[in-house]
C-alpha cells in the first residue's frame, strides 16, 4: 500500500516508520526532519529498535492509496487543504481530540476513516523518533458500522506489524478516548504533574468529574458512554501511564500551543448543560496560552 503520512512529527514518524518495511511510505513534514529522513533514513528507538527508509518531503505527493493525518488538531484544516491537492483513495486520522474527522471530511472528496492511537512517540532529533510505549491503533468508519475500506486499511496496518483493531463503533471509541483526555491532559498540564498524580484525591476527583461531564455530553450527542465507567477508566489510564507526562503537559512545558480546544474545549462547546470542571480547565489553559502568545485565530 502507498501511504502518505501528513504531519510527520512524533506520532506520524513512528507510525510511518513502523509501516515503512512493508509499505511504500512518504513522510510529509518539515525540514530538517524530513530532509534527514529522505537522505539518511529514519531511526526508531525506545520500545522499537530499527532503521528504515521512508521518503521524506515537505509537500504532499500527487497520489497515495492512504493519507494518514497526524498533525495537532489545530492544524487539521490546513492539513485538509494541502491533502486536497492529492489523489487519495482514503484518509485516516490518528489524532487526539474531537472534530478532526469532520474537518477532514468537509474538505476532502476521499472517504475519511476515524482512528485512535495509544502508541507513545517523541521526536528526539531530525531523523530520530523514540517509541516511548507500544500501544494499538483502533480504526473504522467515522460514523460507525461495517467498512470494507476500514478492513483493508486494518489488514495493511496489521501486515505492517502495528497492533490494530477495526471497530464498527468509532463514535463511541472517539468519545471514550476524549473522556480520558478530558480527565487527564489539562489537569496534569496545569498542576505540572505526571499522570500518576491523578490516581488519588484531590487530583482524582478532578479527573473523575471532568470525565463524567464529557460522558454526559457524549450521551447528548447520541453516543452511549457511561459516566461512572468513564470516571473509572480515566483514573485507571492515569494509573497505567503514571510516569507519563501527558501530551498537554509536554506542550505547556515546551511553551507550545495545546490541543485544549479539541479536548475540554470541545466538551464545553457541545454541552447543553453546565460542565463546570471542563469550563474551568479550558479557561485556565487558554489563560496560559494567551500569556504565551497562542491566542486562537
Ligand atoms: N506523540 C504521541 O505519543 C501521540 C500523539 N497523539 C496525537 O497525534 C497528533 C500529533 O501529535 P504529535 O505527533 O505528538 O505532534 P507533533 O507536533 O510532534 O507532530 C505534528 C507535526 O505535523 C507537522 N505539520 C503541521 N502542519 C504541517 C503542514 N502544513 N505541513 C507539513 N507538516 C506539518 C508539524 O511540523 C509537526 O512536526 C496529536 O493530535 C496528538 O494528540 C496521539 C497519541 C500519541
Ligand atoms: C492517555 C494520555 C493522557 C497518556 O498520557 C494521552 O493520550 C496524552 O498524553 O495525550
Amino acid at each position: 500500500m502507498d501511504i502518505c503520512v501528513f504531519g510527520a512529527g512524533s506520532l506520524g514518524s513512528l507510525i510511518g516508520g513502523l509501516l515503512a518495511d512493508t509499505h511504500e511510505v512518504t513522510l510529509v513534514g518539515r525540514d530538517p526532519h524530513v530532509g534527514v529522513v529522505d537522505t539518511k533514513g529514519l531511526c526508531l528507538s525506545g520500545a522499537v529498535d530499527r532503521h528504515v527508509s521512508p521518503t521524506g518531503r515537505t509537500a504532499v505527493p500527487q497520489a497515495a492509496d492512504l493519507g494518514v493525518v497526524t498533525v495537532k488538531s489545530f492544524d487539521t484544516s490546513v492539513a485538509a487543504r494541502e491533502l486536497a491537492t492529492a489523489d487519495l483513495d482514503a484518509v485516516l486520522s490518528l489524532q487526539n481530540g474531537m472534530g478532526n474527522e469532520a474537518a477532514l471530511a468537509t474538505r476532502l472528496d476521499s472517504p475519511v476513516l476515524a482512528g485512535t492511537c495509544t502508541y507513545g512517540a517523541r521526536l528526539r532529533d531530525p531523523g530520530h523518533v523514540e517509541c516511548s510505549g507500544l500501544g494499538e491503533v483502533v480504526l473504522g468508519a467515522r460514523e460507525g458500522g461495517e467498512s470494507a475500506l476500514a478492513d483493508r486499511v486494518g489488514t495493511a496496518f496489521d501486515d505492517g506489524g502495528l497492533a490494530t483493531t477495526v471497530s464498527t463503533e468509532m463514535p463511541r471509541r472517539l468519545w471514550e478516548k476524549l473522556t480520558v483526555n478530558a480527565g487527564i491532559n489539562a489537569a496534569t498540564a496545569l498542576a505540572r504533574v505526571p499522570n500518576g498524580a491523578l490516581t488519588d484525591d484531590p487530583g482524582a476527583s478532578v479527573t473523575r468529574r471532568a470525565a463524567r461531564e464529557a460522558a454526559r455530553v457524549a450521551r447528548t450527542q447520541g453516543v452511549s458512554v457511561d459516566a461512572d465507567e468513564a470516571a473509572k477508566q480515566a483514573v485507571a489510564v492515569a494509573d497505567a501511564t503514571a510516569r507519563n507526562r501527558s501530551s498537554m503537559l509536554q506542550d505547556i512545558e515546551a511553551g507550545r500551543r495545546t490541543e485544549i480546544a479539541a479536548i475540554n474545549g470541545y466538551v464545553v462547546e457541545h454541552a447543553s448543560q453546565p460542565v463546570p470542571v471542563n469550563e474551568t480547565l479550558t479557561a485556565l489553559v487558554r489563560t496560559w496560552e494567551a500569556e504565551h502568545g497562542h491566542l486562537e485565530s
